[in-house]
């Protein structure tokens, strides 16, 4: 369904990834891992199409990924883009609205009634229908992030992306979001990216895991190659030697990245 055909990101000199060629089928559940800046949301803003490659192609059912963003895809971003003007259940319309008249953004009549029940019914999924008439303000982080998730669903994607949607939440908060999110997946039959920078998360929510790591540093010129997939492993069939494995090269990049840039740790 989506085919990722020797890409390249690079921002001037600075490369930020290099190379990759995978394929996902509808229906997975990618989780991304690794080191702060290796290219993470910027893959994923490419799957958006809110970035575009500057070397290989993106395809999604054989065609390029269209450049700007369209109800295909939705994505979570960790701080949260709820409109804090709109109460909970406005805040799900608008997102339904812009998609049918981006310029107007109004919907009328029967088919304003009809993404109203349809937004109720995605609060009610997402244990927010005791809150509809509550404004952003007055909602818990993680209240927050499932008005976020409701507003990508009522567009309806096939791709949800999620980038790092639950980082700055409680442990408890966040488990809840687990299985919400497992739900959703499931029900909505959705193929999911989702960024994290907790390993034990990337392997309990995800059917694959991927690793993004820079194969090759220079010293000398931090940006001159860029991250690949190190790891792609189906989740949930990997030993703990492995998982050890990855931890520890996580830890030595992430070392070598901070003597590139000049700071000690
Ligand atoms: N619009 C942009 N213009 C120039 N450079 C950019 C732009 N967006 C990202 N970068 C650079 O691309 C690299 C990758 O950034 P990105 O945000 O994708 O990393 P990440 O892996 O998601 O990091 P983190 O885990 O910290 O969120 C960084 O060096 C960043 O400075």
């Amino acid at each position: 369904m989506i085919a990722i055909d020797k890409l390249w990101k690079e921002y001037g000199d600075n490369v930020v990834l290099e190379n990759i060629s995978k394929t996902v089928q509808a229906g997975e559940f990618v989780t991304l891992v690794g080191t702060s800046g290796c290219g993470k949301s910027t893959f994923l803003k490419m799957l958006l199409g809110m970035e575009t490659a500057t070397r290989g192609r993106l395809l999604m059912d054989g065609a390029p990924i269209r450049t700007e963003p369209d109800q295909t895809r939705g994505i979570v971003f960790q701080q949260y883009s709820v409109f804090p003007h709109l109460n909970v259940l406005s805040n799900v319309i608008i997102a339904r609205e812009f998609e049918h008249s981006p310029l107007m953004g109004k919907l009328f009549g029967r088919q304003k009634t009809q993404v109203i029940e349809e937004a109720r019914a995605l609060l009610e999924k997402v244990g927010l229908a005791n809150a509809a008439l509550k404004y952003p303000h007055e909602l818990s982080g993680g209240m927050r992030q499932r008005l976020a998730i409701a507003q990508a669903l009522i567009r309806k994607p096939r791709v949800l992306l999620l980038d790092e949607p639950f980082g700055a939440l409680d442990p408890g908060i966040r488990a809840d979001m687990h299985k919400l999110i497992l739900e959703l997946w499931r029900e909505h039959q959705l193929t999911v990216f989702m960024v994290t920078h907790d390993l034990a998360e990337g392997f309990y929510l995800g059917t694959r895991l991927w690793v993004f790591d820079k194969v090759r540093h220079d010293p000398q010129a931090p940006g001159a190659w860029g991250a690949r997939i190190t790891y792609d492993l189906p989740v949930g069939k990997t030993p703990a030697t492995t998982v050890a494995a990855i931890e520890q090269s996580l830890k030595l990049t992430e070392q070598k990245f901070d003597a590139n840039t000049g700071e000690t740790t």
